[in-house]
């Protein structure tokens, strides 16, 4: 099974490298700029056939959340027209498209985890750019499932762990907002949840496992209980620490709004195709300490 995937040093695409290399029959093929340019919608054809896939995994994005507010055209083109071409280019060339989009789609003021019926309402222009996208992929190709997931973090790319270590090399004291609730994800687990996917979606005829799907680490927290685990945990490898300090949201703070609840019930991916994320502490713990001694090993702390 060739999975063709759209970006090249992201954490998805990085991710799904690594695991398809353990897995026999499934080979990844990433294509990115400048032959596949989401920002030049009309390179994505030629490129994805070229690739000649048989499932197209959408990971590519315009994913700086703050950055956004200051360039919607840009993540517009990006997140929802180019999308729509992906997707547009999967039912052109007869295959299925497999797109991650975001917890960021909703408004965070449910109480409990998000279900894949809740309304949306994005509340910055990355999740509003994201849910486009979302939409022009289902009018594109029916033969999709679309995978929001949330709070991506992994050996690779630029993210909240790397960050979390960078910072506690430098300072005492990291302050964390502790009033936004959700699921971290180890991109290695949305790895191995999209191979699993993709290998039910192959044998699907009927299209009948098609739809929207919640995919996100099991367990919730905030993001300063986040940081605090992978502060612990580096410490228990003789990595940096810092001391975590809770803080409440500060709209003026950030450029972008970001949701208070964005926890997502992942209970229908569970139901449908048998998989289930782990504990995020323990995937934490594996990416932290594959980080600070280059292997995957939990400790208690
Ligand atoms: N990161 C997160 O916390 C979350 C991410 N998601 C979604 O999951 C998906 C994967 O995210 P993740 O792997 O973390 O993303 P990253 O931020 O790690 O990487 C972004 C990827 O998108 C590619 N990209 C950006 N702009 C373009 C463009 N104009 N043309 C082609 N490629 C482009 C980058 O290309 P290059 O390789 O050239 O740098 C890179 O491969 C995205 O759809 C994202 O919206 C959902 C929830 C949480
Ligand atoms: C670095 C830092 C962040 N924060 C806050 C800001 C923000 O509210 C939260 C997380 O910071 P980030 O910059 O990682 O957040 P953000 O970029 O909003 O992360 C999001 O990215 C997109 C792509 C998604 O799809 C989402 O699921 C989510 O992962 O922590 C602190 O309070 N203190 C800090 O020192
Ligand atoms: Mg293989």
């Amino acid at each position: 099974m060739r999975l063709v995937v759209t970006g090249r040093e992201g954490q998805v695409v990085t991710s799904l490298s690594e695991v398809a290399r353990a897995v026999t029959g499934v080979e990844v093929i990433a294509v990115g700029r400048p032959a596949l340019d989401l920002a030049r919608p009309e390179t994505v054809f030629e490129a994805l056939a070229a690739a000649d896939p048989d499932i197209i995994v959408s990971a590519a994005a315009y994913t700086a959340v703050d950055q956004a507010e200051d360039e919607p055209d840009l993540a517009f083109t990006v997140n929802a027209v180019g999308a729509g071409k992906v997707a547009e280019a999967a039912a052109r060339l007869g295959v299925p498209v497999i797109h991650l989009s975001t917890d960021y789609v909703f408004d965070g003021a449910k109480d409990g985890a998000y279900v894949e019926t809740d309304a949306t309402g994005p509340c910055n222009i990355y999740g509003a750019s994201k849910l486009a996208g979302e939409l022009a992929v289902a009018a594109a190709n029916p033969r999709h499932l679309i995978l929001r997931t949330a709070w991506a973090y992994s050996p690779f790319g630029r993210n909240f762990v790397k960050t979390m270590l960078r910072l506690a090399s430098e300072r005492d004291e990291i302050r964390v907002v502790a009033d936004q609730w959700g699921n971290p994800t180890s991109a290695l687990d949305i790895a191995d949840a999209v191979v699993h996917a993709a290998a039910m979606l192959q044998g699907d005829n009927n299209f009948a496992a098609c739809g929207v799907y919640h995919l996100a680490g099991s367990g919730e927290t905030n993001w300063s209980g986040f940081a605090r685990h992978i502060l612990d945990t580096s410490r228990a490898f003789g990595g940096p620490y810092a001391r975590v300090t809770d803080i409440a949201t500060n709209d003026d703070a950030t450029k972008a709004k970001r949701p208070g609840n964005s926890r997502l019930s992942s209970a229908k991916f569970t139901a449908i195709f048998g998989w289930t994320a782990p504990d995020w502490r323990q995937s934490t713990q594996a990416v932290v300490s594959r980080l600070l001694i280059g292997d995957e090993v939990n400790v208690d702390l």
